[in-house]
């Protein structure tokens, strides 16, 4: 039998409150792409974290080679020959691309020769990235291939992927996966943490399911079927979505008019010219790979960035477009933004404390049992896996953060929701529940506007779908009309020829 390259042998780790992982094990051989399943709070990366050096485990091995290894920091395990990519950037963002690849690179390797080989590394990847940008100018997506270029620039003998493909479209998605099949043929080790169950079965060779800190199953994830594979993880089946009854979309909710912003701080690309109108009762799904004008349009909508004209935007007939977020907020309009540590929570605060944040008391008085018996709703509503409703928000896993900040937004009742990438990091049972309460929300005669990369998403919620591709918005369509290959074509923005 081959040696494994990495064996975490009875990994045991305690938080206050959570056992996160509880004698968990995982193997993994030389070429093998090996995929961590369970769902959110499962203690995936709190596992992954102990195999990098970034955590230190409470009992159990580490092994490298076959050999005990003790690993101090992951700069132990980069010696090692282990890369990893987190699910949260760590990037500088006064630095340039080619600038935060060599900070990445082991000491011994010499950081300026990074440069020559770098733009080759990002064609063969097909990552699409300037080595020269600045990292704060690059959107949520190319920050994403900035940590994975990062990574593969060390060249590891085996590289762990935290979700990578949650802000990928489909064609880097595919790239991607040629890459990592590359590296396994070559021998490298690939661990991929994933909650898309078919991405797994296309792409892995084997499957390591946790739930509740423990491994409960190692299988073929080829050989087992996805609904299996969803019952072993959960340890129940998924209920699937009711995409309910035909809308009847209502009145005009909410509205822009061939607004035109520049890219703001962080994005690439601003708004050209672009008119939506969303309706009551409907949800209309904005779809396109990330970084083309998505996070420009989210913030004119949420106002976080306001219009230098009032109409610019408007909310049920009304000018809105100089209205700050919690002016909106009165108004019934409720924003969910994709980022969720720093924007959508601050993450040293309580759960309750992160309730006050969007939904600050009437009359000015704080009633902290109050917002702790709020927060203890959305966590009991949403399946939210917290130890406490007052446990600081950065104390959750990734997936069950979302879970809360969608609930609490949800619960503020709005008349129009601005939501983007939801079920970003969630596991495929809160995916299905974020879904139905979306459809519920529009049943109520709400109106949302869901933007996301997701096409099986969009497809699975929306009544209606537009494309953004460079900043601008293609016609919109009905579920029914919707072709794949239109859709293709207009995410390169090809609508000119289509909409004719
Ligand atoms: N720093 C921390 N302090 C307290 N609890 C923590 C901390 N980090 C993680 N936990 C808890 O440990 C458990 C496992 O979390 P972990 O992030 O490993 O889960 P996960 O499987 O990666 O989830 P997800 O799919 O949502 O990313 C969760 O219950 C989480 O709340």
């Amino acid at each position: 039998m081959t040696v494994p390259r990495l064996e975490l042998r009875g990994i045991t780790k305690r938080y206050p409150g959570v056992l996160a992982n509880d004698e968990a094990s995982l193997c993994v051989a030389p070429g093998e792409i090996h995929a961590v399943l369970g769902e959110n709070g499962a203690g995936k990366s709190t596992l992954m974290k102990i195999a990098y050096g970034a955590l230190a485990p409470d009992a159990g091995e580490v092994r490298w080679d076959g050999r005990p290894v003790r690993l101090a920091s992951p700069d132990d395990a980069r010696a090692l020959g282990m890369g990893m990519v987190f699910q949260h950037f760590a990037l500088f963002e006064t630095l340039t691309v080619a600038q935060n690849v060599a900070l990445g690179l082991p000491a011994a390797m010499a950081r300026e020769a990074a440069r020559p080989w770098l733009a080759p590394l990002i064609e063969r990847y097909r990552l699409d990235l300037d080595p020269d940008a600045y990292v704060g100018d690059l959107s949520v997506g190319e920050r994403q291939r900035v940590e994975l270029l990062r990574a593969l620039a060390a060249r590891p003998r085996l590289l762990i992927l935290d979700e990578p493909t949650s802000v990928l479209s489909s064609a880097a998605r595919q790239a991607l996966f040629r890459t990592l099949r590359q590296l396994a043929q070559e021998g490298r080790s690939v661990v991929y943490i994933s909650h898309k169950l078919a991405e797994i079965r296309e792409l892995c060779d084997r499957c390591t399911v946790l739930r509740a800190g423990r491994t409960v199953a190692v299988l073929d994830p080829r050989a087992t079927g996805q609904d299996e594979l969803a019952a072993l993880m959960l340890g129940e089946a998924v209920d699937r979505v009711a995409p309910g009854g035909a809308a009847s979309a209502g009145e005009i909710a909410l509205s822009v008019e061939a607004l035109s912003v520049p890219a703001g701080e962080g994005e690439r690309i601003g708004l050209r010219e672009v008119s939506l109108a969303l309706r009551a009762g409907e949800i209309l799904g904005v779809a396109g790979v990330s970084g083309n004008g998505q996070s420009a349009l989210f913030a004119v909508l949420s106002g976080e960035r306001t219009a230098a004209l009032d109409d610019a935007v408007r909310l049920h007939g009304r000018p809105i477009g100089r209205l700050g977020p919690a002016a909106r907020r009165e108004l019934g309009l409720r924003a969910i933004p994709e980022e969720r540590l720093g924007r959508g929570c601050v993450p040293d605060m309580g759960l309750d404390e992160n309730v006050l944040l969007t939904a600050p008391p009437s009359g000015g008085w704080l009633h902290r049992r109050r917002l702790t018996a709020a927060a203890a709703g959305i966590v009991s509503r949403y399946g939210v896996r917290a130890a406490s409703p007052r446990a600081p928000a950065r104390s959750l896993s990734g997936g069950n953060l979302q879970r809360f900040m969608v609930g609490r937004e949800l619960e503020g009742a709005p008349t129009v929701l601005v939501v983007a990438q939801p079920t970003w990091g969630v596991d495929v049972g809160a995916a299905a529940r974020i879904h139905q309460a979306l459809i519920d929300l529009r049943d109520t005669g709400a109106a949302v506007l869901l933007i996301s990369e997701d096409m099986d998403e969009l497809l699975a919620v929306c009544d209606r779908l537009a494309v953004m591709a460079a900043g601008r918005i293609s016609p919109v369509v009905t579920r029914a009309e919707v072709s794949a290959e239109a859709l293709g074509r207009w995410m390169e923005g090809g609508w000119g020829h289509a909409a004719a």
